[in-house]
């Protein structure tokens, strides 16, 4: 007979759950001490999978972080994001399922009667815990909350604050199966720098500009290379559906692009560790939202 190979690490996929706006990709930032999803406070931020990976000694969490659930699929850029945030609970040992404070609405439901159909352990994070005033109500609610499913932990968190997040960290690092890294110890994302840049360009597009934008706007990094003085050069192109919104994301004279880039461009500093100098363009692209191959082709691939 022979003998197993010994395993004396520990490693495990946990999924990040929860309707749009939760607050994901936040309590995700916060346990990897670095900004690897991005957040803003419009809905549906999170257009892709994208996994934190946490490595501390001998354990490695990795977790991944998917778009909002939500029943409207109107679009088929909405229809993309409710399948990577679905395809997502197939290979994960455990679900942390995020809710806000006292709210608990249609999209909640919904995302909570996906979970049960997976039959993973589920643990209930309750994330904003910091903007509830009535601290009974809360109690009340995580009352109520405890009776809807069998969670194995329902754990109040305020991501925002950094509050009971090493704590929740500390359970899950806990939690993990026997198993080799899938990772190596120094990644804390399993996507490119390209896509990081992308990401973080998008971002600042998000912050930055009207309730119009979130649907229409994407990023494309056209160039992306070290120069021979050690420096980033990255050149990203935001693409946008109509002439007003080209105008919206340019600002006047150029003011508004100018501050997104100088945003963008310490946020990437700062991952890379590395000086950065970035370009941005913008250009019309219309009707790419309604258009799967055009999505496919800018790297909305669902993987
Ligand atoms: N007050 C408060 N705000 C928070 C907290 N956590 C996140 N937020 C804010 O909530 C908004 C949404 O946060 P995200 O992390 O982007 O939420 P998400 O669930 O990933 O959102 P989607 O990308 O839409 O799925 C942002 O403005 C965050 O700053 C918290 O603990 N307290």
């Amino acid at each position: 007979m022979h003998d197993l190979p010994e395993v004396n690490t520990y490693c495990g996929m946990v999924a990040i759950v929860g309707r749009p706006n939760v607050g994901k990709s936040t309590i995700l930032n916060e346990i990897i001490g670095q900004k690897v999803s991005i957040t803003s406070r419009k809905p549906q931020t999170t257009r892709h999978r994208i996994m934190g990976i946490d490595t501390l000694d001998d354990r490695q969490a990795i977790y991944v972080d998917t778009p909002g659930l939500h029943s409207e699929e109107k679009r088929a850029i909405n229809r993309y994001m409710n399948r990577a945030a679905s395809s997502s609970l197939g290979e994960v040992s455990l679900v942390l399922f995020v809710v806000e404070g006292t709210r608990f609405n249609d999209d909640d439901k919904m995302v909570l009667k996906k979970i049960k159909n997976s039959r993973l352990p589920v643990w209930l994070i309750v994330n904003k815990t910091d903007k509830v005033e009535d601290k009974n109500a809360l109690m009340t609610h995580l009352q109520w909350l405890h009776e809807q499913h069998d969670f194995a932990h329902v754990i109040p968190v305020s991501a925002k604050q950094n509050k009971y997040i090493t704590e929740l960290r500390d359970m899950v690092m806990e939690q993990l199966p026997p198993s080799e890294f899938y990772f190596p110890e120094e990644y804390i994302t399993d996507r490119s720098s390209r896509f990081m840049a992308a990401e973080i360009i998008r971002e600042k597009l998000m912050r930055y500009t009207g309730d119009e934008l979130p649907y229409s706007v994407t990023v494309e990094i056209e160039q992306f290379k070290m120069t021979e003085n050690g420096v980033y050069r990255i050149n990203g192109l935001i693409l946008v559906e109509r002439e007003t919104q080209k105008r919206m994301v340019i600002g006047k004279q150029g003011s508004h692009l100018k501050t997104m880039g100088s945003d963008a461009r310490k946020d990437l500093e700062e991952l890379f560790q590395n000086k950065v100098f970035l370009e941005l363009w913008v250009k019309v692209k219309s009707g790419w939202a309604d258009d799967e191959r055009a999505l496919r082709s800018l790297g909305y691939d669902n993987q």
